[in-house]
């Protein structure tokens, strides 16, 4: 009788699990998530579970279903909802529009349980809701934000913030690594060293080579000061270490394309432009765009169609390497505040999250965009995919 060798059996996978936990409930993560969770594209890519307090999650539902300009909303008796009740004291005291302690103690509980879930393997990962990193230090968690806590409780040594965006005109990705992450400006020249570039630099291959298939990247690498610091007239941080050390890695990466140190005021013009690629204006009229922003139509009439700079996208890299924190972020929100992804790699689990904040000054007020939250849920769905497809 013919007997199965396990090779020939197909495993049969399930879909992707994802944990969604709440963010901060005084800000926008439940009515970006009731938002996203009432698109069928969402709900059909994977199976979610919200990780919060039911009860929290019904009372803003409640109340958004009033708000003049609501969406249409998942309601949260469909949902599947692993419930973190909270005190009642605590409950009383959260404030829709106020991150304050209560919130902040809230959000931080659903981080820790969804955690705590996927690292038991109930989720293959978990995509985060946005937190006030104020709001749990009045909490008494002093964390600079969610990418922190869960690189401790996973135990990874290492741990990379990685923007993701899909183009809406080329179908280009943008992906942006930050070599450093929640440090004040005035410390960035301290914290980055030649060490902490080559262990960005490991992740970002990983990432690329494991979860987006993508072998012999190119990436360029910001420079830190004005033009590159000029030859040192501007600033010394490129001739004491970056160049050397690029040139270092480029020795020993020979299959990588390594460009920099790029002048950090020019380094995001190809994006740009692979970002935009061969848009015709009109077409941006017709969809819809322009009415929304008639000086983006303009832009791309007088910039993309006629300026010799424009570039295919093929002349884009394949990621880029910023320094610190606004120098990749400006770019990405600029291009792509409706649709980036904050990634987090390295990681023993997926985990992604909109790349907004809790934005108080509209919570509540059924206005908040859940495109971002959308982009970051099935990402997290076909980054789940990916790396079933990479272990078999
Ligand atoms: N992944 C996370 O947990 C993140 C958390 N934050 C936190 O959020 C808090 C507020 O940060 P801000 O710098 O004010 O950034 P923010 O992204 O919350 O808000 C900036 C501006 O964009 C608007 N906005 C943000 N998301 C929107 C959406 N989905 N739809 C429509 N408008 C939107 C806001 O109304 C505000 O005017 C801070 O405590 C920060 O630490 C910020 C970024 C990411
Ligand atoms: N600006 C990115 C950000 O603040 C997200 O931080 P995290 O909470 O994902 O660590």
């Amino acid at each position: 009788m013919y007997k199965l060798d396990e090779k020939d059996i197909t495993p049969v996978q399930s879909r992707p699990r994802l944990a969604l936990t709440l963010g901060d409930p005084a800000g926008i993560g439940p009515e970006v998530i009731l938002k996203a969770l009432a698109d069928p594209e969402v709900s059909k890519s994977c199976d979610l579970t919200v990780v919060g307090s039911r009860s929290l999650l019904v009372e803003i539902y409640t109340k958004l279903k009033l708000a003049k300009n609501s969406q249409p909303l998942a309601n949260p008796e469909e949902l599947s909802i692993f419930d973190v009740p909270l005190d009642k004291h605590i409950q009383d005291e959260i404030l829709i529009g106020t991150g304050n302690a209560a919130s902040g103690a809230a959000s931080f509980a659903y981080m820790e349980t969804a955690i705590a879930q996927t690292l038991a393997d109930q989720f293959d990962g978990i995509v985060t809701g946005p937190i006030a990193k104020s709001a749990w230090k009045a909490a008494g968690y002093n964390y600079p934000g969610q990418t922190e806590l869960l690189a401790e409780k996973s135990g990874a040594k290492r741990v990379g913030m990685l923007f993701v965006a899909r183009s809406p005109h080329t179908n280009w990705t943008l992906c942006t690594l930050l070599a450093c992450t929640h440090v004040p400006l005035s410390q960035v020249p301290k914290v980055l060293t030649p060490q902490l570039m080559t262990e960005k630099l490991d992740l970002l291959v990983e990432c690329l080579e494991k979860d987006f298939g993508l072998q012999r990247a190119r990436i360029a690498i910001a420079g830190l000061n004005p033009h590159s610091g000029e030859q040192g007239q501007l600033g010394h941080e490129e001739q004491d270490w970056l160049i050397p050390w690029i040139e270092q890695e480029r020795k020993n990466r020979p299959n990588l394309q390594l460009d920099g140190p790029v002048p950090p005021d020019t380094m995001w013009v190809k994006p740009g432009q692979a970002w935009y690629g061969n848009i015709d204006p009109s077409a941006a009229i017709s969809s819809g765009d322009a009415t929304r922003s008639p000086w983006r139509a303009l832009a791309l009439t007088t910039t993309l169609s006629t300026s010799p700079l424009r570039v295919n996208p093929s002349q884009a890299a394949d990621a880029y390497l910023a320094l610190y924190h606004d120098q990749g972020l400006i770019p990405v929100k600029l291009m792509a505040f409706d649709r980036a992804v904050n990634t987090s790699i390295g990681l023993p689990f997926i985990r992604t999250s909109p790349d907004h904040g809790t934005a108080f000054d509209i919570a509540g007020k059924g206005i908040a965009d859940a495109r971002s939250m959308k982009a970051a849920i099935l990402l997290a769905a076909e980054l789940v995919s990916q790396r079933r497809k990479v272990k078999l």
